[in-house]
């Protein structure tokens, strides 16, 4: 799908040559995309874990996310980017129906996992909630042991029958989360006393405890130092093997060193989708373009 044109057309070949140069935009860096804009790039995907269809996110009377149409393939990364305010954390959020917390929060659209409406007031949202778990910006580890954290989830939906395989899980999951050996002689001490890296790590292995399909990231390195970073986006590489992921960043460098896929999105649109090598040495909107290339945001 293709922007809306904002030129007429220039059929003679003399005319065509300057085209290039008249293509810009008619909106900016500080304005809403047009009525009807539509996004650039393709917003599906062969193998799709999660779509959602004409997604709006309303706070009160703002308009907080416009129409916003993707695909979340399976074992990808898609990276959320754009600046500040756009919109991100809203759509990352509607994903898992984060956004339910919000009393003045209305969501209209729709989003399905595996084909199956995430609004439907059927569905219990605890275990959408486990199937699409969550990690947020500052790590945020429950006020109970090493131990106790990873194996909450796994208690309340009652996914163990003994010790024993409780045991087991909360290692499978603290060693894919690539925390074990830091932590195996340690699991009785409060969470909260490990470092930054290691209790966003730790907040990973809780939430894949609960075996998520699709783990939604916000900024998940935002608090981190830079060795702390590369470990988790170490983690994430290796996560993507079994489940989608989206994250959210403000880091170009992060998204192109994550992501497959990268949307762009601008106060509210979805501007621009497509495969992160695209987005970054080539991308067809000139907002993309612009906040790329450092010129806002
Ligand atoms: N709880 C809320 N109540 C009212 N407005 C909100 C709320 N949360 C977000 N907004 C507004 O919705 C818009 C999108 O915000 P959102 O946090 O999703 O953007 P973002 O792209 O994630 O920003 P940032 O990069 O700064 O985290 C902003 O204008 C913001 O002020």
């Amino acid at each position: 799908m293709n922007q809306p044109n904002t030129l007429t057309r220039i059929e003679d070949p003399a005319m065509a040559e300057i085209q290039p140069q008249q293509a810009q935009p008619t909106f900016s860096a500080t304005e809403p995309a047009p009525e009807g804009h539509r996004t650039v790039g393709k917003i599906t995907v062969d193998n799709p874990k999660m779509s959602a269809r004409d997604v709006n996110v309303y706070y009160g009377e703002k308009h907080a996310i416009k129409h916003v149409e993707l695909d979340i393939g399976t074992n990808e990364v898609i990276a959320l980017i754009g600046p500040s305010g756009c919109g991100k954390s809203t759509f990352l959020r509607t994903l898992n129906r984060m956004n339910d917390t919000i009393d003045i929060c209305r969501v209209t659209g729709n989003i399905s996992l595996d084909g199956q409406d995430i609004y439907d007031r059927r569905l219990d949202v605890v275990q959408l909630r486990a199937r699409v778990g969550m990690v947020f910006q500052k790590p945020n580890p429950f006020p109970k042991s090493i131990f106790d954290n990873v194996a909450y989830g796994p208690k309340i939906h009652g996914m163990t029958s003994s010790r024993a395989e409780l045991e087991d899980l909360v290692r499978w999951s603290l060693e894919k989360a690539g925390l074990w050996h830091e932590v195996k002689d340690r699991l009785e001490q409060p969470g909260t006393g490990l470092s930054g890296g290691q209790q966003q790590r730790l907040c990973i292995a809780r939430a894949i405890a609960v075996s998520p399909e699709v783990i939604l990231m916000d900024e998940p390195c935002s608090a981190l130092d830079p060795i702390a970073t590369a470990k988790i986006e170490e983690l994430i590489d290796e996560l993507r093997e079994n489940y989608s992921i989206v994250i959210v960043t403000h880091s170009m460098q992060q998204a192109a060193r994550v992501s497959q896929r990268t949307a762009y999105f601008h106060l509210g649109d979805l501007i621009e989708v497509g495969e992160t090598e695209q987005i970054f040495t080539n991308p067809e909107h000139k907002l993309t373009e612009g906040y790329i290339t450092g010129r806002f945001g």
